[in-house]
């Protein structure tokens, strides 16, 4: 067994017990082994100067990956006036569909490497622009590849051969492309958005997401991007682990999240690339809620790997302190995805650690897209 020390530590978050002073980490075999006092590190058989902040890595809990094509074009229009309602997805369905296994593996290993080196450790991945049942399956696979939070989204709009036939579409994906997809993924989603001509309504999404747990899948929602709607309170209603968007939230959805374990986990990526306003996270967080913050990161709304810059944007535009973004990045992903083993640094836990370049932890919002993070080990 080979044990590495860590000392150099200006600050560490562990989002468990308090650090102590001069603090050190032992690593063992990939998991948290011993943290206690520099002074007090017991023998190992490597050393690594920190020289810097140490916390546990990002934990992106929304991410559409697999996706061929280019819609920078659309971004454009976008901050010339253009709203955003789903219907580009369309294009992306196309580029990925006609895209080899290949090359599609490749563009997630790279759409992956850089989200990595930016300090994030675990991510969740979707299928979603495939939408018929080959298609559909083989995003999954891929995304196997690189995670085991693999989610099942072949209700993200309807697509093109099914615009006459909604509850054709509606059939199949909860009928054969769903026990095809299941084997590959750990989760089902749907975009929820009656404000969208291309996605799902209440009752819609409540069949797919009510075949997708009797096929054994956990739940998970977009709810709630493009207007007020029923996602958050359908998300809330079957037990989803998280709703994500919660952008236009009244008062009875507030109170949903607040009496659950739902998380509600914000994406201010997409407000921020489809000029929209930005998700109340001070609102939430005050009713009691649990939030998380994740890229999202897709060609259309957001196409952003880097969990920093998500945490800046909640501090100057969705009233979070630093300490809070920072958690909401880190524990708060670990929450949505209800894996308790990360998202803290805990002895017995596996050492996902990123460590900055900086003096504190509050240098992630106040030094905005500087590259700060990157992985410890
Ligand atoms: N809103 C639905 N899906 C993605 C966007 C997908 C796209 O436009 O390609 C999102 O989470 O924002
Ligand atoms: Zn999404």
């Amino acid at each position: 067994m080979s044990a590495t020390l860590i000392t150099g530590i200006t600050e560490l978050i562990t989002n468990d017990q308090p650090a102590p002073a001069d603090p050190a980490l032992i690593v063992s075999e990939g998991i948290v082994a011993w943290i206690g006092p520099a002074a007090d590190a017991p023998p190992a058989d490597s050393r690594i100067d920190a020289d810097g902040t140490v916390l546990p890595a990002f934990v992106d809990s929304h991410s559409h990956l697999v996706f061929d094509g280019d819609r920078s074009a659309e971004f454009a229009a976008r901050m010339t006036g253009r709203r955003y309602d789903g219907g580009g997805i369309a294009t992306t369905v196309e580029a990925t569909r006609s895209a080899d296994d290949d090359r599609l593996r490749e563009l997630v290993a790279a759409r992956v490497a850089e989200l990595r080196a930016q300090g994030t450790g675990v991510i969740e991945i979707k299928s979603g622009y495939g939408l018929n049942t080959p298609d559909e399956v083989r995003a999954l696979r891929i995304a196997a590849e690189f995670t085991t939070e693999t989610t099942f989204l072949g209700a993200h709009v309807v697509p093109a051969e099914y615009a006459g036939d909604r509850a054709g579409y509606l059939d199949l994906v909860r009928g054969p492309m769903l026990e095809r997809a299941a084997p590959h993924a750990r989760w089902i989603d749907v975009f929820c958005e009656p404000n969208s001509p291309h996605a799902f309504d209440g009752e819609e999404s409540r069949a797919i997401l009510t075949a997708g747990r009797d096929a054994g899948l956990e739940l998970r929602v977009h709810g709630n991007q493009l207007g007020p709607g029923p996602g958050v309170r359908l998300a809330v209603e079957l037990g989803a682990a998280s709703v994500d968007h919660c952008t236009f939230l009244d008062d009875a959805d507030v109170d949903a999240l607040a009496g659950s374990s739902t998380v509600a986990t914000l994406l201010p990526g997409v407000e921020f690339s489809t000029r929209s306003p930005y998700p109340d996270a001070r609102r939430l967080l005050d009713a009691g809620v649990t939030i998380a913050l994740a890229t999202d990161c897709n060609p259309g709304t957001c196409y952003s790997t880097s969990m920093p810059f998500m945490i800046a944007m909640a501090v100057r535009e969705m009233g979070l302190t630093p300490t809070e973004a920072l958690w909401a990045a880190t524990r708060g992903g670990a929450l949505a995805l209800r894996r308790d083993d990360l998202g803290r640094i805990r002895v017995g836990d596996p050492a996902y650690l990123t460590v900055l370049d900086a003096p504190n932890h509050l240098h992630l919002a106040y030094r905005p897209g500087v590259p700060l993070a990157r992985p410890l080990l």
